[in-house]
């Protein structure tokens, strides 16, 4: 069994893999690291190996805890990966979409894929049919969007998101909800056609915190799969372990 573990900005997703099936996910805040990873290696004892992703700094203690016993694996770029890295900076690429890159090899090889990451940023990834990781692009997410408008201006209140989301805003708040939700979701349909006009045969996934809320409202079709980064993170264990 594998303990797969995606550190990312806002939150800690953790799954347990039994070859490729996921067994079980989770996610919490970092502060709680130390109690939630005890928990699950206490609850999977056969675990042998973990793997780590993590795009925040000095992760010293949780890399200490979760290696005692185990197997481990520190996701960087010196790993063997399942794809030719072509980003101009390899060193400063976040880990986060190392992984989702190896997850879109992994799941359609030799095919083109753009990989749509709504957490605290939005990052698109891109890989083609040659198994090379091209790049992409990093926006804010959801939440920075309405963090960002009530922190740099006077009036603006601080708001979350909700259902109901009309095009013709008719108060403060309707017409921040109007300009981040709809603003984010062309920019997202936007990209994805920017990306089809130029690869036909694309294959889009969507995944991250705001997977669920954005992907209904997209008009492009996509696919979702909300365990699409850690199933990269268990694909590049087994890579490596396998090597
Ligand atoms: N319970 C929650 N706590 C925090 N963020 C949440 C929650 N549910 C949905 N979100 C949304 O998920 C986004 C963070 O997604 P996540 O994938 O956890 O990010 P990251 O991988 O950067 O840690 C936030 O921008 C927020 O809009
Ligand atoms: C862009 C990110 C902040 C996204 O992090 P997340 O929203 O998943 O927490 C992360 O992938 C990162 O720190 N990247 C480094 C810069 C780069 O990828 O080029």
């Amino acid at each position: 069994m594998n303990l797969v573990v995606d550190i990312g900005n806002t939150s800690v997703k953790v799954a347990v893999f039994q070859d490729a099936e996921l067994l079980e996910k989770t996610s919490f805040s970092l502060k709680d690291f130390s109690e939630k990873i005890s928990e699950i290696k206490k609850k999977y004892p056969q675990t042998g190996a973990a793997i780590l992703s993590s795009v925040v700094k000095d992760v010293k203690n949780e890399v200490n805890l979760l290696q005692k016993g185990l197997y481990f694996l520190q996701l960087s770029p010196d790993l063997a990966l399942p794809f030719r890295n072509c980003y101009a900076t390899p060193l400063t690429l976040g880990k986060d979409r190392i992984a989702l890159a190896a997850a879109a090899v992994a799941a359609f090889p030799q095919k083109n894929v753009l990989v749509i990451d709504a957490g605290t940023c939005i990052t698109y990834d891109f890989k083609n049919a040659k198994e090379e990781y091209l790049g992409g692009s990093i926006s804010p997410g959801l939440e920075m969007r309405f963090k960002a408008l009530h922190k740099f201006t006077a009036n603006l209140p601080l708001l979350t998101t909700e259902e109901d989301v009309k095009l013709i805003g008719d108060s403060t708040k309707s017409s921040i909800l109007s300009g981040v939700v709809n603003g984010m979701l062309d920019e997202i349909d936007g990209t994805i056609n920017a990306y089809r006009s130029k690869y036909e045969d694309l294959t889009v996934i969507f995944t991250g915190g705001d997977e669920q809320f954005l992907s209904m409202r997209l008009k492009n079709g996509i696919f979702a799969n909300s365990n699409f980064l850690l199933e990269g993170l268990n694909y590049i264990l087994e890579f490596n372990r396998t090597q």
